[in-house]
């Protein structure tokens, strides 16, 4: 419920739009920094301030050519803010990797360059650490194989005339550049090409940057660079929140590298969260830079329960379960009991190991090449299983002939019309083929069985119902395979030993051959997960997304991670060495690191909030959020198992 008596605040932010608006003058732009935290409506403003500009100026613009552009982090950012304006070409929406291959696209030859210096650059590294390394040492071998592959690009740069990227694809091909090089070399083009600078700001007179904390400081450097050399005649217009700063990529101290003359207005309220998630919020800000936020008068009050539970849980579905009951009653929400809530964790395979798919997922996830592909849903050997195999059988299953026609019409090589007219007046039985086929698949589930993705790809093979990708078929038992299958695989393999080294194929293979051996049956939670179906998101991923209710797992030992420790951030480990070296030097610490991604979490929920923390030590945690002011001690409960 909300106060009636709180103090009417609605119109503390209401010069902070026209402070920006007044910046956006193309006769005398301001660049821009805004200040503000979560939930307080910045995609909004950033909305907002286009809506002015396309009202104030777009006859200016498009007389001369000129538009608008916006860098968001996603492309679903991206799609968000095209749909606000109604796909309006005069603003030019795009992340940070296609804002940089449209700018260095062109620029062949620079690159070639660029690349020989930077692989020359990175070999002299490795050769020095080499010499400085232990022999026999796994670093030492991905040292040795990382020169070797150096030496041979270096040695192939002369033969690509052109290089290619994708910004949304893996990049593999001899002539394509890798993510992290594209941004680099935008980073260095727009530092050292005066002509690079014109022709961007004469394109493009106003820039916005939304997640700027999180923006790869290089490029935000040249971007702070071009401005101040072009100020007289552009607008950068930097949106984001610098506790929200989450990737190792952006840049450190980002506010403190804004120019004095720079309009900074400052956001106070929180629109997302309720009273008592704001005053959490608040309190796990104030170590960092004391930004404190408001809720509007009417905003409501909301509820934090902080459950603490010892490391090594062995049923972690179940013990969690049973959370949800908790906050039903504490908040009176059922929501929570209809599982009508967003879990975030913190790898994906926590997320596999709570939706009972990480059999499956762990060995493709080690493959550092497939990552994006198996998290994106794209990997098409996956594909066969979840989008062919799972409906096919799910189908006929449930008696839905109809429904198993459609599938094998659309995917099986029996009934493509090559191989139905090849069968001329024999098209029944070609129909029939198919059918049997799917029995035979279906018939691996009889008796309660649940049959290993090997055995759904042999049934496939000997059945010829769907296609089987190259990437599976060195796997078929060699009867199953057929001479096509075997010269692709063969073809393939040689391949990618050229491109590669023969070591990751080896581990490649492995992975595959580990995942032929689990399950089937754990396809369809993968494929929900990656489809964004599933309720559970990573504290990284749900950035700039809001939720009603929200259920924060917490747990260095499974996350596995190094980059951030809950345990430090509460209390229950102490600092390292190096994080009192940095705390001493003014440089972040882990604990820095983890608390802005606490924030981001806790953030989200628009509702209640339940965080859920494994440790080593519960009652050093509880004592710790409790003694910080972040939890009273009737919001936090200890569990023993
Ligand atoms: N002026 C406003 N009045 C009412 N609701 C608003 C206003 N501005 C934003 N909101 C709502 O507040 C919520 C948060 O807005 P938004 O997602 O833009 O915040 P944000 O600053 O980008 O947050 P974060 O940085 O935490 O992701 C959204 O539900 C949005 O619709």
């Amino acid at each position: 419920m909300s106060d009636p008596d709180a103090i009417d605040n609605s119109t503390m932010d209401a010069g902070v739009e026209e402070e920006i608006h007044a910046c956006l003058d193309l006769a005398q732009p301001r660049s821009f920094f805004l200040y503000a935290g979560a939930g307080s409506g910045k995609t909004r403003s950033l909305v907002n301030a286009l809506k002015e500009v396309q009202t104030s100026s777009r006859k200016q613009l498009v007389l001369a050519g000129r538009g608008v552009a916006v860098i968001t982090y996603t492309n679903n950012a991206c799609e968000e803010i095209k749909q606000r304006l109604d796909f309006d070409p005069l603003v030019e929406v795009s992340t940070i990797h296609s804002l940089a291959w449209s700018l260095i696209g062109g620029y062949h030859a620079d690159i070639r360059k660029w690349l020989r210096e930077n692989i020359k650059q990175k070999l002299i590294e490795l050769e020095a650490a080499a010499a400085k390394g232990r022999l026999g040492t796994k670093a030492a071998e991905d040292r040795q194989r990382s020169i070797a592959i150096g030496k041979k690009r270096l040695g192939r740069l002369d033969s690509i005339k052109r290089f290619v990227y994708s910004p949304t694809g893996d990049n593999r091909t001899r002539d394509s550049l890798n993510h992290s090089e594209v941004i680099g070399i935008a980073a260095d083009f727009l530092k050292g090409k005066p002509l690079l600078q014109n022709i961007l700001v004469s394109k493009y007179p106003i820039i916005f940057i939304d997640e700027s904390q999180d923006t790869n400081k290089n490029l935000m450097d040249a971007f702070l660079a071009i401005q101040q050399a072009q100020k007289d005649r552009f607008c950068l217009g930097l949106f984001g929140d610098t506790m929200q700063r989450i990737y190792a990529d952006g840049k450190v101290g980002l506010e403190k590298a804004i120019p004095a003359d720079w309009a900074t207005p400052v956001k106070k309220l929180n629109y997302r969260c309720p009273h008592r998630i704001i005053q959490l919020i608040n309190r796990v800000r104030s170590a960092a830079d004391g930004q404190m936020q408001q809720g509007p008068k009417d905003s409501v009050q909301g509820f934090v329960r902080f459950f603490i539970l010892p490391n090594n849980m062995a049923d972690v579905a179940d013990v969690e379960e049973q959370f949800a009951t908790k906050m039903a009653e504490v908040t009176g929400d059922s929501g929570w009991l209809k599982g009508e809530f967003k879990t975030l964790i913190l790898e994906h395979h926590m997320a596999a190991r709570r939706l009972g798919f990480d059999a499956m997922f762990t060995p493709l996830y080690a493959i550092e090449r497939l990552r994006t592909s198996l998290l994106d849903g794209s990997l098409s050997s996956l594909r066969l299983f979840s989008e062919e195999v799972l409906p096919v059988v799910e189908a006929f299953r449930s008696d839905n002939a109809f429904r198993v026609a459609e599938i094998t019409r659309k995917h099986s090589p029996l009934l493509r019309p090559e191989a139905l007219s090849a069968a001329g007046s024999n098209q029944l039985i070609q129909i029939q083929k198919t059918k049997a086929a799917v029995v035979e698949l279906a018939k691996l589930w009889n008796n309660d069985a649940h049959p290993s993705f090997q055995l759904v790809l042999d049934t496939l093979a000997a059945t010829k119902l769907f296609v089987i990708p190259d990437a599976l078929a060195i796997f078929l038992s060699q009867a199953d395979m057929d001479e096509t299958g075997d010269q692709r695989a063969e073809d393939k393999a040689v391949d990618d030993k050229e491109e590669d080294e023969t070591s990751k194929i080896d581990i490649e293979l492995e992975g595959w051959r580990e995942f032929l051996a689990t399950p089937f049956d754990q396809i369809k939670a993968y494929a929900d997960y990656v489809a964004g179906k599933s309720p559970f998101g990573t504290h990284q991923g749900v950035k700039g997304l809001e939720f009603q209710r929200v259920k924060v797992v917490v747990s260095d030992e499974e996350a596995r991670g190094f980059t951030f420790s809950y345990e430090k951030l509460f209390g229950a480990k102490a600092k390292s060495a190096s994080d009192i070296r940095n705390e001493e030097s003014g440089d972040e610490t882990t604990i820095d690191r983890t608390r802005r991604l606490f924030y981001v979490t806790c953030s989200r929920a628009m509702e209640s909030l339940a965080i859920v923390a494994y440790s080593e030590k519960p009652d050093a945690v509880r004592n710790s959020v409790v003694g910080e002011g972040w939890f009273t001690a009737e919001e936090v409960e200890v569990l023993t198992d």
